[in-house]
């Protein structure tokens, strides 16, 4: 029943082994007892503090997201609460799991130690070697709740090996469910130092593919939220993934570790109430890309503050004045000059429009008639003509069109469409799309910098909240008058309603105050929010301007960037780190490397590793933790044959455990291209006509790597043409072994 031969301790009798399992469990279970019972005390607090009274709203709020937390925390750790031991050389032991229990009667002595606790280290990093005062690591095999094997390394005595990793294999060969599970209980040594790097700023993290970037990044997050967790859980992390399906992917990771304070968005919704996918021909994303943008989206706001080609006359009760190029000039220099975005110098353009306008009209009117000694006279008709244009509605039309108000997308699509507005701009012709407002991920950087460019205008707003607060001052006034009167002389009816009036106001000012809204869904709505660390996954392939967006979100620059530059698929993405983090924190960041593979087998890793020789001649394929034994195979179809051959696959597949994945060119039916498979992984992946793949654009090779990289165990290959020299060390013209599946695309 139990796989003893796990084993690693040699002097285990079986009896022993029996015995030691038997109080494995008995401990393991003790621990699920009092989570049991903490968490019924959780629940009973969380309740109690829900139903509470006497406390300000600002209080309750926090009590009640304080006990929402804690019972939240007790609950994730149904499966592999505890997931090792540790012995010291000094014959201390320590149990290790997802989350911390403590003695409450002996001085908080852990029962079991949190797998982020500084003292849960060791448990990561020991090694033979360097076995950091551990003398035994012990790895618990569970099933729900019960212990059924245990495996052990003991460290720090010549004859010991290297870390035993059977929990490791056996995690990386288990077949692939639906998204990514955490790694918590087989962190590996170099993946530790990266999740507790005490470094505060920019961390970049490359690796090939397989090698845990994802991973520990999303650890990384946990461990933040863990040692950090008042500053982290205010302002909460972002983390930017490449698209909706990698993101569901990844979505359950964090949740598993109990942290809920995590915002998740593909670069397409960084900008709120946008969902974009879609994305442009490279030569286009390249232009949007490049900080260059920033000068013609810069020109295409200048080009939306005109000046009238032919004098406007604006009809005054007394006299004409003509609105001409002059006094347009004149009032855009000033509105300009205030250095406000374009949408709050509005007003600053209309009022010395007005003022030039005015001093003509009075001009025109008190000639003849006033003097220059009639100060006053002369002010009064200032201030009658200033009123009067103020509510001229031809004027204010002619204002609006002059100095409109605009939004992000009423500058953007409108620019898109129209050549002319492109060439005055200094925009490339090649930006030019009849859909305007057709958006691109591309676009989402340029709509949030026209945010920032434009600005808001705020005098409606202002207007709007005046004549609010002054309608609710004026009904508290009214209920306060109500209570001034004697009590004595109020009926007991009246006093009642009276004051119940006034608990009313208080009330509704209490619910307009408190935001019931998680803190993932405030962020996401507002566009000024600013995370307290921020992850980005794939970051090879963000832009210059993707860039200048997230920095934005994230003003303390605490970031976690992981990424493989020899990945990159997209025209505007990065060569290298330097140019895209030195404008915002010079050469202020620390890189890290991973070098280990876990998901694909050395077979398969092989292949796809001679084809970097052709994009990325520098670098060194990652290092499979493990072979599976099975050769990736090629085949070759004829034109009519693909259909079926694929046809094939999938019904192969069908009947296995775990995922599998068609990826090829467009147009191959039931195939999803290899940048919808980014960052993704399948226990089975047939590429189809890889050929096609590289011939396919610029960073074609790119995307075939990827795609061979996306396997866990087998890997196909059907071909039409004959296979490009570096697929030579596919085993040619094999049927696929006996295949089944899943299929998530
Ligand atoms: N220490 C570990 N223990 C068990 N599984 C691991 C470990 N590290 C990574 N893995 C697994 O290896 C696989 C690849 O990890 P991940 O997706 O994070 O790699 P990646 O470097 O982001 O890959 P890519 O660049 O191809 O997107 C995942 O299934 C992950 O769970």
């Amino acid at each position: 029943m139990f796989h003893k031969s796990n084993r690693c301790e040699g002097n285990l009798s079986n009896q022993g082994y029996d015995e030691e399992l038997r109080d494995e469990r008995a401990y393991v279970a003790a621990l699920y007892e009092r989570l049991d019972r903490e968490r019924a005390v959780a629940q009973a607090r969380y309740h109690g503090a829900l139903g509470q009274t006497g406390l300000t709203p600002g209080e309750r709020e926090t009590d009640v997201s304080c006990r929402s937390r804690e019972a939240a925390r007790l609950d994730v750790a149904d499966n592999g609460l505890c997931f090792g031991r540790l012995d010291a050389v000094s014959g201390e032991t320590s149990y290790i799991g997802r989350i911390g229990l403590f003695d409450a009667e002996n001085d908080y002595e852990p029962f079991l130690l949190d797998w982020r606790a500084p003292a849960a280290r060791p448990f990561y990093v020991a090694t033979a070697a360097r076995p950091e005062n551990v003398r035994r690591r012990r790895q618990f095999h569970t099933m729900g709740r019960r212990v059924v094997d245990f495996t052990d390394e003991v460290l720090g005595r010549p004859s010991a090996g290297d870390r035993g990793d059977a929990a490791l294999l056996a995690a990386v060969n288990a077949p692939r469910g639906e998204g990514m599970r955490d790694i918590v209980a087989t962190i590996q040594a170099e993946q530790d130092e990266i999740i507790r790097l005490g470094h505060a700023g920019v961390l970049v993290v490359e690796g090939g593919p397989g090698t845990g970037k994802t991973a520990v990044a999303l650890h990384r997050v946990a461990y933040l939220l863990y040692t950090q967790r008042e500053r982290m859980s205010r302002s909460g992390v972002l983390v930017v993934g490449p698209s909706p399906v990698f993101l569901d992917h990844i979505g359950r990771v964090l949740p598993s570790l109990g942290e809920s304070d995590v915002v998740f968005m593909t670069p397409g919704d960084l900008v709120p109430g946008l969902r974009v996918t879609a994305e442009d021909a490279p030569e286009v994303a390249r232009v949007k890309g490049s900080l260059k943008i920033l000068d013609v989206l810069k020109a295409a706001v200048a080009d939306r503050q005109q000046v009238p080609g032919e004098p406007v006359p604006v009809e005054l009760a007394d006299v004409t004045v003509a609105l001409d190029a002059d006094v347009a000039s004149e009032a855009r220099r000033a509105a300009r000059e205030s250095g406000l975005p374009h949408n709050e110098a509005r007003p600053v353009f209309r009022e010395h429009v007005m003022a030039i306008l005015a001093g003509r009209a009075v001009t025109k009117i008190g000639a003849g008639w006033l003097t220059p000694e009639d100060r006053g006279a002369w002010a009064d008709l200032r201030a009658d003509v200033l009123d009067e244009l103020a509510e001229h509605e031809a004027l204010a039309a002619v204002l609006g069109g002059l100095w409109p108000e605009l939004t992000p997308e009423t500058l953007l699509a409108p620019l898109y469409m129209s050549p002319r507005r492109l060439e005055t701009a200094g925009a490339d012709p090649a930006l030019f799309r009849a859909d305007g407002a057709a958006w691109t991920v591309s676009d989402v950087p340029l709509l949030d910098e026209l945010a920032g460019l434009l600005g808001r205008d705020v005098s409606a707003e202002r207007a709007a909240d005046r004549r609010q607060a002054e309608e609710e001052a004026e009904y508290a006034a009214g209920v306060m008058d109500v209570l001034k009167l004697d009590r004595e002389e109020l009926d007991e009816d009246v006093l009642l309603v009276a004051e119940n009036l006034l608990d009313a106001v208080e009330l509704a000012e209490r619910f307009v105050e408190r935001d019931t809204r998680d803190l993932a869904e405030r962020a996401a709505a507002d566009r000024d929010w600013t995370y307290g660390h921020v992850v980005v996954d794939e970051a090879q392939e963000l832009s210059e301007m993707d860039w200048r967006v997230l920095m934005r979100r994230c003003p303390s620059r605490s970031f976690t960037i992981v990424g493989d530059l020899a990945q990159r698929r997209n025209a505007a993405g990065a060569t290298a780190w330097g140019p895209m983090l030195a404008p915002y924190v010079a050469d202020r960041w620390v890189y890290r490397q991973l070098s280990v593979n876990y998901r694909t087998p050395a077979e398969i890793m092989a292949v796809a590793g001679a084809l970097l020789g052709r994009f990325a001649p520098d670098v060194r394929p990652p290092e499979s933790v493990r072979a599976s034994g099975a050769r990736p195979w090629a085949r070759r179809v004829a034109d009519g044959e693909l259909h079926e051959a694929v046809a094939e696959f999938v019904r192969d597949e069908a009947g296995r455990e775990g995922t599998s994945v068609v990826i090829g060119p467009p147009g191959v039916p039931g195939a999803v291209p290899p940048s919808a498979t980014k960052g993704l992984e399948f226990d089975a992946v047939l590429v189809v006509e890889p050929e096609r793949i590289l011939a396919g654009g610029a960073r074609g090779a790119a995307e075939l790597y990827v795609a061979l990289t996306r396997a866990t165990q087998r890997l196909g290959v059907l071909h039409r043409d004959p296979l490009p020299a570096e697929l030579s060390g596919l085993a040619e013209a094999g049927v696929p072994a006996r295949a089944g599946h899943r299929r998530f695309l």
